[in-house]
């Protein structure tokens, strides 16, 4: 997506996303959905893969934000077709029956006739009635949206299918990535994760305390976890790097870029490099203390910088504190012997393998 709709679509969602009303209603579900999630881990007398665990809570939420769907079947369904299409997106380019891009893209037909059912079904309610509560989801952002331009330059009911089906992609593996190698690095540095636990422990007291629920900012404000999100996704984001594709000849510093050459903006290389970071390939969420767990700088660009700024940067730094603040305040966990690899993306070699145990109080 390029140009003026690009434009308009990012700032409706990016709004949307990062509204106080969003993250105060999606901070009850994704309680719910982390602590359901956690306390049938220890129902298992068996090893949880976290990476794959993580996974599930987070396409959960995903769905909910975007299309307001809940478990059951029809998230089921969902999720099938999205695991059988996303399977495809790396994969040799040859479309025959049988192989993975031609199953791939059939199960992208199937997602888009299920979303499209729910967009059609969503707009004819939106007609009948005449409230103009506040936006549920995506699906009510983008229709509201096309509703209220119609006639000028709306946007089109295929396109808001699309367009769910593609924030699917860059919302389902990086929040569990993130989520899955900041407790692989906690496990391997005892400090830090003990440093964790008290900040936690502390604003568990005071909710316990005054009876209160927690509210997002609640999350938000945890300082030295924000510090562990920030150094977890320094050292190792699925996302490092992006491409950019010149549209004419452009000059950055001394280096020529000529029209339609390609270019990939390393972040690692930037995150990892020793003059922006003191001993950077130390986990160290200490080092944020200094700067302050700066959302984006020109040296710290996990969420990407720029028109393209990732729209749900605020949604899974809230999604990650929630997780590991039930995490260290309920349970411990012991973690089987794992490394992070890196390529051809960011993931654990063996999904993380750990027992889960309640916390003796
Ligand atoms: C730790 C979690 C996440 C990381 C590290 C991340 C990172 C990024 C990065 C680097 C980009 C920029 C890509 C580019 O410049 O080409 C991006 C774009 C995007 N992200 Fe995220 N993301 C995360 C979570 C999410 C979530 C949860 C959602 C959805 C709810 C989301 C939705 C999007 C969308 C729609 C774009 C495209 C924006 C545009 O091109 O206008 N992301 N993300």
């Amino acid at each position: 997506m390029n140009g003026n709709v690009h434009k308009r679509v990012h700032a409706l969602i990016g709004v949307f996303l990062k509204s106080p009303q969003l993250k105060d209603r999606i901070t009850r579900d994704i309680e719910k959905t982390v602590q359901l999630s956690l306390s049938s881990w220890m129902d298992k007398s068996r090893l949880v893969y976290l990476q794959d665990e993580t996974k599930k809570i987070t396409f959960e939420i995903l769905v909910r934000v975007l299309l307001s769907i809940g478990p059951g079947e029809e998230m089921d369904l969902l999720k099938g077709e999205f695991e059988e299409f996303i399977k495809g997106l790396i994969c040799l380019p040859i479309k025959l029956p049988g192989t993975r891009l031609y199953k791939s893209l059939q199960s992208k037909e199937k997602l888009l006739k299920m979303v499209r059912r729910i967009v059609e079904e969503r707009k004819m309610d939106m007609e009948k009635t005449e409230e103009k509560d506040l936006p549920n989801d995506v699906i009510d952002v983008l229709l509201r949206d096309a509703g209220e331009s119609a006639g000028t330059h709306c946007i089109p009911l295929d396109f808001i299918s699309g367009n769910i089906i593609e924030m699917m992609i860059p919302g389902e593996e990086t929040v569990p990535t993130a989520m899955t190698i900041a407790v692989k690095l906690l496990t391997d540095n005892p400090t830090a994760l003990a440093r964790l636990v008290e900040e936690n422990m502390e604003l568990r007291r005071r909710k316990d305390h005054g009876c209160e629920k927690y509210a997002w900012m609640d999350y938000m404000t945890l300082t030295f976890t924000q510090n562990v999100i920030n150094e977890t996704l320094r050292l190792a984001n699925i996302i490092n790097a992006v491409w950019r594709k010149a549209l004419k000849d452009v000059k950055i510093k001394d280096y020529f870029i000529p029209e339609g050459w390609c270019v990939l903006a390393s972040f690692s290389s930037v995150h990892m490099d020793g003059i922006n970071y003191e001993n950077p390939y130390e986990f160290d969420p200490w080092r944020w203390d200094k700067t302050g767990a700066a959302v984006t700088s020109n040296i710290f660009t996990p969420f990407g910088g720029g028109q393209r700024l990732c729209p749900g940067l605020e949604l899974s730094r809230l999604e990650i504190a929630i997780f590991l603040h039930h995490l260290v305040t309920t349970y411990r966990w012991v973690a089987e012997k794992d490394e992070i690899v890196y390529f051809p993306t960011v993931r654990m070699k063996r999904r993380l393998p750990i027992t889960v145990a309640p916390l003796q109080q």
